[in-house]
């Protein structure tokens, strides 16, 4: 059975329900989880993905013609740490702005895990200098705050409206992207995720207005992202494939086929990282391999599907500020685990493809020891949270799967279960 199924990412059909949901009039994604059917044929679809992608070594110095391509005079610059004004990305940027005529205004210390009240920083400079465009240069937490300050900036009200659903993005300022970290695909997607530190809210905005008019990824400035952040984001990229992999309701040969070589190639490329953090051959394919993971291209086709390690991961970094794909490496086994008897066809396909196993729980098992090898947690203990605080993590992802579309299947004791697998 099927019902109400909308696609996500990269899709016009999902591009529309997403803006207009007729039951929150907010930015939801209407998926329900399904029993899925198999061997379908390809369900129709639109592929729309607007942004340009500039990927390879030395491409950083393009961002001045980039943005003056677009008429555009001036840049709010948002940065994290210090650390890119210690290794010359800074003064690279400015001086390709500079040699352009762009002029820019500086927002630093956007941490991981970004927050809401960061984000109200950066609208109120983006007013008070009359900037007219945003720009980051770091990882998924610098550009998922530039979305948010360029919805917020053309937006009246407060910014955390568009979060909560009390108000929809209908445009945004123009988004430009450089990027230091490969893990969640924020570079060419319409997606952003911020935490509301008061409320201990995680929640997503989407908006076509959000795709970023450029991006440029330059593999060689991601040599210096430590030990932790690299496993932090395969587990990421990995999970950005399995939701639709195992979720679509009908899911092409050809989907599958592409999913499993992004995860052998996550698989691969992270272990040659771990042994030689100079290998430029393999962070590149990585870094594809993580925006290919979520940039439209592996939901074509799928006949929707749904992100429930998201929606309960989200509750995680929400109340404990773990890092995301940390909370993922723990979520994801735990809900395989619950999930896999409802497509249990697929659960063989990865075991036998990917590990070489027979078994949906060899499968399963397979991809847990691999996490635990590379190092990233796999169990609620692991990242430091007691079982005792199960209720309030299932009460805190009760408002993601709103906002996913998913309250129907996963009730608070579905979640409750999912989580149990995890201590
Ligand atoms: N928008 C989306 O589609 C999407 C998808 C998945 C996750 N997310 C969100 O993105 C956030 C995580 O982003 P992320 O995984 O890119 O990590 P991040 O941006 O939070 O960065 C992690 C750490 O790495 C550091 N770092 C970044 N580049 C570095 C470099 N070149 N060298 C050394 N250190 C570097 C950062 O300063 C930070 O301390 C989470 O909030 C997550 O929920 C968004």
């Amino acid at each position: 059975m099927r019902v109400g199924i909308t696609p996500l990412l990269g899709t016009l059909s999902w591009l529309r329900a997403h803006c207009a949901s007729p039951q929150f009039g907010r930015n939801v994604i209407l998926c329900a989880c399904v029993i899925p059917q198999r061997g379908k044929s390809m369900d129709a679809f639109t592929f729309f993905n607007p942004t340009t992608l500039e990927f390879g070594a030395g491409k950083e110095p393009l961002i001045g013609v980039r943005v003056a391509g677009y008429g555009l005079k001036k840049v709010l610059l948002c940065y994290g740490s210090e650390r890119i004004k210690r290794d010359g990305l800074f003064e690279t940027v400015t001086a390709s702005l500079a040699e352009q005529g762009v002029a820019w205004v500086e927002l630093g210390g956007i941490v991981s895990n970004p927050v809401i009240s960061k984000v109200r920083e950066g609208i109120g400079l983006v007013q008070a200098h009359q900037v007219d465009a945003v720009l980051s240069v770091g990882g998924g937490s610098v550009l998922d705050s530039v979305k948010a300050i360029a919805a917020g900036a053309v937006y009246a009200g407060d910014v955390w409206d568009l979060f909560s659903g009390k108000a929809r993005i209908t445009s945004a300022l123009p988004v430009f992207a450089i990027l230091t970290l490969a893990a969640t695909g924020s570079e060419m997607n319409p997606g952003a995720v911020v935490t509301n530190e008061e409320t201990k809210e995680k929640f997503f905005i989407m908006s076509p207005a959000l795709f970023p008019k450029v991006s440029i990824v330059s593999p060689v400035l991601m040599r210096s992202i430590s030990r932790e952040y690299l496993i932090y984001s395969a587990s990421d990229v990995i999970a950005h494939l399995i939701e639709v992999y195992f979720t679509a309701p009908s899911y092409p040969k050809l989907q599958s086929r592409i999913v499993e070589s992004l995860i052998a190639t996550v698989i691969e490329t992270t272990e040659a990282l771990l042994a030689d953090p100079a290998d430029d051959a393999a962070r590149a394919q990585f870094a594809w391999a993580a925006t290919l993971a979520l940039n439209g291209l592996t939901s074509a086709g799928a006949g929707g599907f749904s992100y429930p390690n998201h929606a309960i991961e989200h509750a995680l970094s929400a109340l404990y500020n773990v890092p995301h794909g940390a909370g993922l490496s723990v979520v994801v086994p735990a809900w395989m685990k619950w999930f896999h008897s409802r497509n249990l066809a697929q659960f063989e396909r990865f075991a036998r493809t990917l590990f070489g196993v027979q078994t949906a729980e060899q499968g399963i098992a397979a991809l847990e020891d691999w996490f635990a090898r590379i190092g990233t947690p796999t169990r609620l203990s692991h990242l430091g949270i007691p079982e005792t605080d199960l209720p309030a993590i299932v009460e805190n992802a009760r408002g993601n799967m709103a906002a996913f579309g998913l309250a129907g299947l996963y009730t608070p004791e579905v979640i409750f279960r999912v989580l149990a697998n995890a201590v």
